[in-house]
């Protein structure tokens, strides 16, 4: 559905996307992730027309007209943009005439696009008056009022509780479900792991990584982690390395990744001699192969 093809982008001297390239299909959550400064905004901008790649190609359906685009692409952008002193539905309808759609369809669209995101019998309501959450949502509903295949989500929940972002997977997950595909760009590596069908990790706007979960987990091949606090970290990690262990410090936190499933007595006996504070095992996290994959420098 969306094929982005070795776009480039430089503002100046400055090279910000290089050669990135990737797909979505439709029903398909994609996760754009990457660092601060990595290109993901500049990436949504292009999709969605604001300013032009340098290089390369953003189909959508073969097509690479602007106004195919736009009329295909709806995008929630990381600020709100409605009128706060509009009414939900008045929002709604307002931003259906600026896509062409007439008076009926604007009218039956805001119905439908404010239900789908819960905020069915919120229309009347003025826009500053609802939370965070419902506003968000709002937000969404706009992005979706011109019936477009792909919805680009700009760190939809950023800021907001966690009830509130329950609310809004749960749209992304209804949207998903009637076959929109969604573009999802988050700093919130537990969301992205709940939602995404495939991820692609960006750093200096070039594509790291990028694949399902599962296929992300060569990054990182361990069975488990184990997150050690003790007073003794080198003594820990010279036992870990004579154990072919592999370690590594996310944040301050030391951990350890093991090659074989074991029990915590195991683990235990493997470090004994050394005070251990606390240990805690957990699965392979999307966190965990987020961090390799960004402290490589490497390109795919
Ligand atoms: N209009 C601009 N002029 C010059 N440099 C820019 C402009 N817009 C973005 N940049 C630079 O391009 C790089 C990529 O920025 P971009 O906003 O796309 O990153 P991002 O991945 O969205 O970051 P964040 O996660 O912080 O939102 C950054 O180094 C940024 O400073």
């Amino acid at each position: 559905m969306l094929e982005v093809r070795k776009i480039c982008k430089s503002y100046g001297k400055k090279q910000v996307l290089q050669d990135l390239s990737f797909a979505i299909q439709s029903g398909e959550v994609y996760g754009l992730l990457g660092p601060n400064g990595a290109g993901k905004t500049t990436t949504i901008s292009i999709l969605c027309g604001l300013i032009k790649a340098d290089r390369g190609s953003v189909m959508m359906n073969g097509q690479t007209s602007s106004g195919a685009m736009r009329s295909l692409i709806g995008i929630a952008p990381q600020e709100n943009i409605f009128y706060k002193s509009l009414t939900c539905e008045e929002n709604l309808r307002f931003f259906g005439q600026l896509y062409g759609l007439s008076n009926e369809l604007c009218r039956k669209q805001a119905k439908y696009c404010l239900e789908l995101v819960g905020l069915g019998d919120r229309a009347k309501s003025i826009a500053d008056t609802l939370s965070g959450g419902m506003q968000r949502r709002l937000s969404m509903a706009i992005a979706l009022v011109h019936q477009p295949q792909l919805v680009v989500l700009d760190e939809p929940t950023t800021g907001l509780d966690i009830e509130a972002r329950y609310e809004i997977w749960e749209v992304i997950r209804n949207l998903s479900s009637q076959d929109t595909a969604i573009l999802l760009t988050t700093h919130l590596l537990d969301e992205a792991e709940r939602l995404c069908q495939r991820i692609g990790i960006i750093k200096q706007g070039s594509l790291l990584a990028e694949g399902s979960l599962e296929e992300l987990r060569k990054y990182v091949p361990a069975k488990e982690i184990v997150l050690v606090c003790t007073p003794d970290e080198d003594l820990a990690i010279a036992r870990a390395i004579e154990l072919g262990f592999e370690y590594r410090h996310y944040g301050r936190e030391l951990s350890f990744w093991l090659p074989k499933a074991l029990e915590l007595k195991e683990i235990l006996e493997y470090f004994d001699g050394i005070t251990i504070d606390s240990i805690m095992r957990q699965p392979v996290r999307l966190e965990n192969i987020y961090v390799e994959v960004t402290r490589s420098l490497e390109v795919t």
